[in-house]
């Protein structure tokens, strides 16, 4: 049996796109309903045929749905959430995608006192944004980590891991809270970063524009893709997972005041050692499956 039988999606971008096509995919009798404050993706979801209905308001998608799903910035999920307070089932569970856990949590819990919430993660993403840039096979084989308040509904939390699952994903579970930190040093420092190396080397006087892109080839490029990433969504992931991200930060530069230190004293074993330990990293990634010279990786298309 089906996890769930009407589910609706609010905020049909990257991430709300790909999950209506994943279940048209592999749940196809799902009914599909679906709402985004921009008219703009609403025409372009309705073209698409990404759900079934699109709603005018968010308060309209979710009378029917027994799974609500919230893809909009982190930023907005407390207001989405106030939208459909007045308009959701007794027993529908309210999900969402959001990129840090915590925030989202308490927003949601505040402003839908007495619903059943079980925040997720698909960590699966790509630098694009808008209902064109999402697809089906985005989720397979990555990882989706849902975060369940302590004693929340286990029935709603196994249903939401079937439904991920049914997706492709592999479902994991974990403390908001500790979600914030792992994300803050696999994803949201790695995201700073490269947005910082590709601002310094456009700002350098010595270094035109043109030879920025002229000379991209190589490590800077890979940089770039990162750094091409949606400004609203990074912008309230940033100011969401404050602390962690602060706390990584913090690591990070006491790690690269080393390095410069090795540099500066010619100590080539420690640049050496340390080398050969981020290698080590990288192969494990591709043991685990989770490379992203896989075929499938970042396909635009279904
Ligand atoms: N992009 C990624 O790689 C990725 C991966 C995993 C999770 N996420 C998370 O998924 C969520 C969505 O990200 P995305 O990449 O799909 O972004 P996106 O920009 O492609 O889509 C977001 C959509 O939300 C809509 N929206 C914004 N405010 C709204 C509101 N108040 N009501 C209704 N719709 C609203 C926008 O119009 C847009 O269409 C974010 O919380 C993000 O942190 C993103
Ligand atoms: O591959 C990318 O483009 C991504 O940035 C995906 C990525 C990540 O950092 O891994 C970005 C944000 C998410 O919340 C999950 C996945």
């Amino acid at each position: 049996m089906l996890p769930f039988a009407r589910v609706s999606i609010i905020g049909l971008g990257l991430i709300g796109s790909s999950i209506a096509r994943a279940v048209r995919a592999h749940m196809p009798t799902v009914a599909l309903a679906g709402y985004d404050a921009s008219a703009d993706v609403r025409d372009a979801a309705s073209a698409l045929g990404l759900t079934d209905d699109i709603a005018d308001s968010a308060g309209a998608a979710v009378t029917d749905a027994d799974l609500v799903i919230l893809c909009v910035p982190v930023g907005a999920m407390a207001g989405v959430a106030a939208e459909i307070a007045g308009d959701l089932p007794a027993d529908a569970v309210v999900s969402d995608v959001g990129s840090s856990k915590a925030g989202v949590a308490k927003a949601l819990a505040e402003a839908l006192p007495g619903a059943t919430i079980i925040p997720a993660h698909p960590v699966a993403g790509t630098e694009n944004s808008g209902p064109e840039a999402g697809f089906a096979s985005l989720f397979h084989d990555r990882y989706c980590i849902l975060t369940p308040a302590e004693g929340a509904d286990r029935l709603a939390v196994a249903r939401l891991a079937d439904f991920w699952t049914r997706l492709g994903a592999r479902v994991e579970t974990m403390e908001a809270g500790h979600h914030d930190l792992v994300l803050a040093v696999t994803s949201h420092l790695p995201h700073l970063i490269a947005y910082t190396i590709v601002g310094t080397a456009s700002d350098l006087e010595a270094v035109t524009r043109s030879e920025v892109i002229k000379y991209s080839a190589g490590g800077f490029r890979d940089f770039t893709r990162i750094a091409a990433s949606d400004p609203t969504m990074w912008r309230d992931v940033f100011l969401a997972n404050k602390d962690a991200v602060l706390e990584m930060l913090q690591r990070f530069s006491e790690d690269l005041s080393a390095l410069q230190r090795a540099i500066r004293w010619g100590d080539g074993d420690a640049l050496f050692d340390l080398f050969t330990r981020t290698r080590a990293v990288r192969r494990s990634i591709i043991e685990e499956g989770q490379d992203d010279s896989r075929p499938d990786f970042g396909r635009l298309h279904d």
